[in-house]
C-alpha cells in the first residue's frame, strides 16, 4: 500500500463535523479566494480549494485524494457512460468523478443528495467547475430518487455505482438498484468507507455466492440478506445516530434484491485525507445465472 503524505493531510474530524455551517463556509471561502478567476471553469482547481479548506480550516468529508485517485482509475478503466453517486455532500466526489468521467467519454453523473442545504452546495461547486452539463444533482433520500429516476426514464442503467452515505443503506439500496435492473452484469460498484467507519453487512453481501444469496432469501422470505427495515446489529449505535439532527428515523426498505447475481469484489487499501487508513471495495457483476 503507498504512504500517506502527511503534509496533505486534512484537519482533524472533530465530534461535530458537519451540518455545522462549515458547508456554507466553504462556499464562502472559495470564492473570496484572489485567484476565483482562474478556477472558474477548472475542475481540478475547484478541488484544490476545497483541498485547502479542508487542510487550513475545517475537516471536510469528502473522499479526498488519495481514494480518489482508485476511482478514477477505475473510471479510465471501465469507461462507463453512466454513474451514480450516493452521498453527495459538497460535491469533491461528484467533481472528481464526473471530471474524470467526461474524459472517458461518458455523458451522465447523478449524484443523489438527501440534504438539500448541501444539495446546494454541490450545485454551485459542480457550475463553477464548469460540469453542469454532466452532473445533475437530485435532492431526496438516495432510494426515494432511484425509484423516481427509473420511473421517469432519466436512469436506465447504471455502468459504475459509488457508494458514500448513510452505512447500512448500501445493501439495501444496491438491492433496489437490482431489482429495479438499473445493475446488472457489467456493472461496476465501489464502495467508500469499509474499513473506517466499516461496513461489514456490504462486504458480506458483495462477496457472498449465488448459492449463499439464495439460501439467506430462502431462510430469511422478504428480509433477505442482511435484512433489511432494521440496521445490521454489527453497525455502531454512532453510525446508526449519523444524520439524526435532521432525521428522525432511518427507514430502509425491506428487500431481497436479485441474488442470481454474480459479483467478483476486492478491497483497495488506502487513506481518509486525514490519513487514517480506509478502502474502498470494488465490486464488479460477472454474470447473472438462472
Ligand atoms: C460522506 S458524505 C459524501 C461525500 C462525497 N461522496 C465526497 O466524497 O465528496 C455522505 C453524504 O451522504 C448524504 N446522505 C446520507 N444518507 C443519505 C441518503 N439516504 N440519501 C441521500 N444522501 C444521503 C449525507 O447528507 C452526506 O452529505
Amino acid at each position: 500500500m503507498p504512504e500517506f503524505d502527511q503534509k496533505k493531510a486534512y484537519a482533524e474530524q472533530e465530534d461535530v463535523f458537519f451540518d455545522d455551517g462549515r458547508e456554507i463556509e466553504l462556499l464562502h471561502f472559495v470564492y473570496d479566494l484572489p485567484d476565483i478567476d482562474l478556477i472558474r471553469g477548472s475542475p481540478q482547481k475547484v478541488l484544490e480549494a476545497i483541498d485547502l479548506f479542508g487542510r487550513t480550516k475545517k475537516y471536510l468529508m469528502n473522499v479526498g485524494e488519495d481514494k480518489g485517485k482508485i476511482v478514477t482509475e477505475l473510471i479510465a478503466e471501465v469507461k462507463p457512460k453512466t454513474m451514480v453517486e450516493l452521498g453527495g455532500y459538497v460535491g469533491y466526489s461528484a467533481i472528481l468523478f464526473g471530471d474524470a468521467l467526461r474524459r472517458a467519454g461518458g455523458s451522465k453523473y447523478h449524484t443523489l443528495e438527501r440534504n438539500p442545504e448541501f444539495g446546494a452546495v454541490i450545485m454551485a461547486l459542480v457550475s463553477l467547475a464548469g460540469l453542469s452539463d454532466i452532473v445533475t444533482v437530485e435532492i431526496g433520500s438516495s432510494d426515494e430518487s432511484l425509484a423516481r429516476l427509473h420511473h421517469t426514464g432519466d436512469l436506465q442503467h447504471i455502468d459504475l455505482l459509488f457508494l458514500d452515505h448513510y452505512k447500512p443503506a448500501y445493501t439495501t439500496d444496491l438491492k433496489l438498484c437490482e431489482e429495479l435492473k438499473l445493475v446488472g452484469p457489467g456493472s461496476v460498484y465501489a464502495a467508500d468507507n469499509v474499513i473506517k467507519p466499516g461496513n461489514p453487512p456490504y462486504l458480506e453481501y458483495v462477496r457472498s455466492s449465488v448459492e449463499g444469496k439464495r439460501q439467506k432469501v430462502d431462510e430469511e422470505g422478504e428480509d433477505g440478506v442482511n435484512g433489511g427495515g432494521e440496521p445490521d446489529k454489527r453497525f455502531a449505535a454512532r453510525q446508526l445516530a449519523q444524520y439524526a439532527k435532521r432525521v428522525d428515523k432511518e427507514v430502509l426498505g425491506k428487500r431481497k434484491g436479485n441474488p442470481n447475481l454474480r459479483y467478483e469484489s476486492r478491497l483497495v487499501n488506502s487513506f481518509e485525507p486525514t490519513g487514517v487508513p480506509d478502502g474502498i471495495e470494488i465490486t464488479r457483476c460477472v454474470g447473472e445465472e438462472r
